[in-house]
């Protein structure tokens, strides 16, 4: 992690956009693409999100994937309608390919045993906390205590994840436990959003050449480990865009920032309306 990022040059973005002929998108969900709020179930994109994703994603030479933490059944319901956009649920464990129906497993999570024990871990911290609730989903596990008052939440969760660590080193399943937004969320530790990106970037596409534009944009601790993976790709850095989304000065591998998922959406909308040339929009 290295000094806080520069706010985004556009017009150095917009130029590199319009040079380029195979771009790929990789875009996270919450806090990125639409604002965090109390509750989950109404992060959802409003019908101007999907006409500009619809749009960028109907350019022939844009690749675009949303990676979220969200489980598939959320971004299926939510975002299943952008036909031509990749789908990538919990952190990389479960992938719909653009221009496919089915969602696929991306690896064999066979062992969710371990899920019992935090489970109760979790519940022993929901019954103490009052307006936090368990989010289950089809591998990872969140508690969520935004809507707690903040000084219990926080002093709690700093309590369970002290209490998740040592459980987790006594357990086989390689596991770790994130602090997300107001969040706790335990997971196998090889499931993340850098192995994802690797895997689109090899593939990138089906196509013989590697992408030679990237913007990559995301907001949380789990977004870096995108960040990271195009760092130490072997993508050309200068036409790669890596841009941590928030007010906050959360330490980054990002290069590049922007206050607010209503800017990411403003940006992806001026690409989406500017197929040849953008840099007068800036
Ligand atoms: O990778 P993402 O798409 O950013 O998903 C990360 C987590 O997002 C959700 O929780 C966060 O957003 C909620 C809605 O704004 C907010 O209420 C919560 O406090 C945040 O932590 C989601 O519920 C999780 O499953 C995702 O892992």
């Amino acid at each position: 992690m290295g000094k806080q990022p520069s706010m985004l040059d556009f017009s150095q973005l917009a130029d590199n956009y319009h040079n380029s002929d195979a771009r790929l998108f990789l875009l996270d969900w919450d806090g990125t693409l639409t604002p965090i709020v109390g509750d989950p179930e109404v992060a959802v994109p409003t019908p101007a999100d999907i006409e500009v994703l619809e749009r960028l994603s109907s350019n022939p030479k844009n690749d675009i994937w949303i990676i979220s933490g969200r489980n598939s059944a959320f971004l299926q319901k939510h975002l299943g309608c952008l036909g031509s956009v990749g789908l990538s649920a919990e952190h990389g464990a479960f992938v719909r390919l653009a221009n496919h129906t089915d969602w696929e497993t991306m690896s064999p999570w066979a062992d969710i045993t371990w899920q019992e024990t935090i489970m109760a871990i979790f519940e022993d911290y929901a019954a103490k906390t009052q307006g936090s609730w368990i989010e289950r989903k089809s591998i990872a596990i969140t508690w969520h205590y935004r809507n707690a008052l903040p000084d219990i939440g926080l002093r709690n969760s700093k309590e369970c994840k002290d209490q998740i660590e040592q459980c987790i080193v006594q357990m086989p399943s390689n596991l770790e436990v994130i602090n997300g937004k107001m969040c706790l969320e335990v997971r196998p530790r090889d499931l993340n959003k850098g192995v994802i990106v690797r895997s689109i970037i090899m593939s990138y596409g089906g196509r013989v050449a590697p992408p030679d534009f990237v913007l990559c944009m995301g907001d949380d601790v789990t977004d870096e480990d995108m960040f990271k993976a195009i760092r130490s790709s072997s993508l050309s850095p200068e036409r790669c865009f890596t841009v941590s989304v928030g007010h906050g000065s959360r330490p980054t591998t990002a290069s590049w920032s922007l206050p607010e998922p209503a800017d990411v959406m403003d940006l992806l909308g001026k690409l989406a309306a500017a197929p040849t040339k953008v840099h007068s929009e800036f």
